[in-house]
């Protein structure tokens, strides 16, 4: 355990061999159980709902694991029907919170504007405040389907286009890239976007989704514990990685000069972004589907001098400082292959992400207590007002 993390400084006396001890980070914190997912570094594998993520990308699509982490088991045909015919209705995007998009400054951070559609969606939801379960299922599929709209819609707007309507005879995947390219894509780059959607839903207590079960853990409702999360997620410790990857890989240009780069970098006390995990100390258990998708896109837009960088880049930093990539790493350059712009690609894993948020937002509201804990008060002691 690093010194960061480890108990209390003690100095030897009673009081301070009585002092609790201080987890920084909540580090190896147990905060409560779930039922969502399973995390296990030591066996570098991650289950939704019991299954391993890696057969749930090899074989389906984003929309049966969305119901699966929602309700716990694999939708039967009639249920992913329904689901599926209920999401492409609510596709569009109200009038609203397409205004509200379109009103904010394009200087602002595209997860910004994730961030104020929730809560624009929440504010004209009338029944924002029903926490019953069919009302919170109905507003986790809501965002799940709009989520899509308000993403493309920001990326064009940007690039000076207009809104492209969604298209209720394409899945989840195709149409989402339907509405941020305004073209149909091919086969395999579909496949591929849905792969990363079905990788980046859920991770159990990480810090965004702990975000929204302390927002849930106080009867607020589940637009807050979204938008709270939002605001998490954007940090590039957590869902901004994702951009500050290729942010990295846009510095260094080309394979030859990573290993030097990173010297520079690791020399000025940087963080590698789209390496390390609090977790996974072996190595991020998404990465092997994320990377060998990275690696179709590669072959299919021609870009092997992208997938030589990746290898060089990953392969110094496992030589100087034997750290893993997270699912961050591939990710990033994978949506770089697809077309998206940069400062899109956390909005794309608050997309993905909104489900997991929702299913443990139900979750804590099914069994909540308030979360509240304690700290160490370190500041001057009782003193008198001059
Ligand atoms: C989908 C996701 O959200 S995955 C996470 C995405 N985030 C990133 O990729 C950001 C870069 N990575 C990091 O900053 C960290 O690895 C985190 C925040 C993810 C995990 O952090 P922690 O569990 O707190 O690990 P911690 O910071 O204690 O790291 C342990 C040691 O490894 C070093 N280290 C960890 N990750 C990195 C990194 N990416 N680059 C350089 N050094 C690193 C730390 O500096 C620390 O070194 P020290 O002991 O000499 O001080
Ligand atoms: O679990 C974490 O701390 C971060 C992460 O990988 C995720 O949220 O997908």
């Amino acid at each position: 355990m690093s010194s960061s993390t480890s108990s209390s400084t003690r100095t030897g006396s009673t009081a301070a061999l009585t002092q609790p001890e201080v987890r920084k980070g909540l580090v190896g914190v147990v905060a409560d159980v779930t039922a969502v997912s399973k995390v296990d570094p030591d066996t570098n594998s991650l289950l939704y709902r019991g299954y391993p993520v890696q057969d749930l990308a090899g074989s389906k699509t984003f929309e049966e694991v969305a119901y699966l982490l929602w309700h716990g088991e694999l939708p039967t045909p009639d249920e992913l029907a329904v689901q599926n015919r209920a999401e492409r209705g609510r596709r569009g995007l109200p009038d609203p919170v397409r205004d509200a998009v379109l009103a904010l400054p394009t200087t602002c951070h595209p997860m910004d504007v994730c961030r104020t559609a929730v809560s624009v969606i929440g504010a004209h939801d009338p029944e924002a405040e029903d926490p019953g379960p069919a009302a919170e299922q109905e507003k986790a599929e809501r965002l799940f389907a709009l989520l899509p709209a308000v993403v493309a819609l920001d990326q064009r707007r940007r690039r000076g286009l207009d809104l492209v309507e969604p298209r209720d005879d394409l899945g989840y995947a195709a149409n989402f890239l339907w509405m941020a390219f305004g073209e149909e894509q091919a086969p395999e780059v579909v496949r591929a976007f849905e792969v990363s959607m079905v990788l980046y839903a859920e991770h159990s207590f990480n810090a965004s989704t702990f975000t929204a079960r302390v927002v849930t853990s106080t009867l607020a409702d589940l637009y807050s514990a979204v938008t709270a999360a939002i605001g998490t997620l954007k940090g590039p410790l957590h869902g901004g990685a994702n951009e500050a990857v290729m942010a990295a890989f846009e510095e260094i240009g080309t394979a030859d000069r990573a290993a030097a780069w990173l010297d520079d970098a690791l020399g000025a006390k940087r963080k590698i972004m789209g390496f390390g995990h609090r977790v996974y100390k072996r190595g991020d258990s998404r990465v092997p589907s994320m990377k060998a998708t990275l690696d179709d896109l590669v072959e299919h837009y021609d870009r092997p001098d992208l997938g030589e960088l990746y290898d060089a880049l990953a392969g110094a930093m496992a030589e100087r400082k034997n750290i893993l990539p997270n699912l961050d790493y591939p990710a990033g350059p994978a949506y770089h292959l697809m077309g998206f712009d940069t400062q899109m690609f956390t909005p794309l894993f608050v997309a993905s992400r909104v489900v997991g948020w929702t299913a443990h937002v139900m979750e804590q509201r099914a069994d909540n207590a308030l979360i509240r804990p304690l700290s160490r008060y370190v500041g001057p002691a009782r003193r008198e007002v001059p």
